[in-house]
């Protein structure tokens, strides 16, 4: 559904990428599946949470562009409306509350209701072992990865209701991660932050069955290793790439 972006693709992307990417933008248009629906996405200012955001804005969508930066929802906001898409931005760090409610209020404002939540916005990955994170750190991780998309969709949902007479009434979408697949031998190197994404599946099994009887849908996205600001730890660390000899470890099964 979305295109991962190159390294530093504000400052690197050439005009005949840009040109490129509004003619992919228009063949998009010409479907306009999602017309009339309305996306809120947190992170979407950069890497995974912006290339969603322009493709569900391509698609028809009217979407709600935030993260934590002002000067980062200024610019894509105008880069987006450049290019003919309908979007409309607003500062949310998603681990604050008061934010949250002006994110909310955004969306309310904009388009009087709700249909996908795309919660992208995650706490960069600490470098270093799970049992050496201090509290400060679990709180950080757990707080922005976990806690903010179930706070943020009770604030949503019930806009989120009764849009419609389809079969779906919303969806929501929460990145997890791939790392324990891609790098099976390394949660040293990530643990809090592994541990923040393995929660993100156990949430979003238990908001798909909690909001099944509204036809409200929940996915888990798996992206893989896709370059972007956030992964260029990974990318540039020594141990994460090089195919070293595994040493097996032997798993205790009951
Ligand atoms: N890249 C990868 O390989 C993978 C990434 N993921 C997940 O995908 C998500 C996005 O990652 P990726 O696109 O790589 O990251 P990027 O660093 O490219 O983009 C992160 C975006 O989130 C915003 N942001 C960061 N912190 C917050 C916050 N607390 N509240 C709101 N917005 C915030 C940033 O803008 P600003 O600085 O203005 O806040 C930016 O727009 C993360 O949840 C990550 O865990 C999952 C698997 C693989
Ligand atoms: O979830 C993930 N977060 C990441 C950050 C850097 C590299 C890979 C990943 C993931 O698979």
């Amino acid at each position: 559904m979305f295109r991962p972006l190159t390294w530093g693709w504000k400052s690197f992307l050439p005009s005949a990428t840009l040109l490129s990417m509004r003619s992919i933008s228009s063949v998009a248009n010409s479907s306009l599946k999602l017309v009339n629906k309305v996306a809120v996405v947190t992170g979407s200012t950069n890497g995974i949470g912006f290339s969603i955001a322009r493709r569900l804005a391509q698609d028809g969508a009217h979407v709600i562009i935030s993260s934590r930066k002002q000067q980062n929802v200024d610019q894509v906001v105008d880069i987006l409306q450049r290019e003919g898409l309908s979007v409309a931005g607003t500062v949310c760090h998603v681990g604050k509350a008061e934010d949250r409610e002006r994110l909310v209020a955004t969306a309310l404002k904009h388009c009087g209701g709700v249909d996908f939540l795309v919660c992208t916005a995650g706490v960069n990955p600490l470098v270093g072992s799970t049992l050496g994170s201090s509290e400060q750190v679990w709180d950080k991780i757990l707080s922005v990865n976990v806690k903010a998309p179930a706070l943020l969709l009770s604030q949503l949902l019930p806009h989120m209701e009764n849009r419609g007479t389809q079969e779906i009434q919303g969806t929501i979408l929460i990145p997890s991660s791939s790392l324990l697949i891609c790098f099976p031998f390394q949660p040293q190197k990530l643990g809090a932050y592994n541990v923040s994404k393995t929660a993100l599946l156990g949430l979003t099994k238990t908001l798909a069955v909690e909001l099944a009887p509204k036809n409200i849908r929940v996915n888990c996205l798996v992206p893989g290793l896709i370059k972007t600001d956030f992964s260029r730890v990974v990318s540039t660390e020594k141990s994460f790439c090089t195919k070293k000899k595994k040493k097996k470890h032997q798993l205790n099964h009951c």
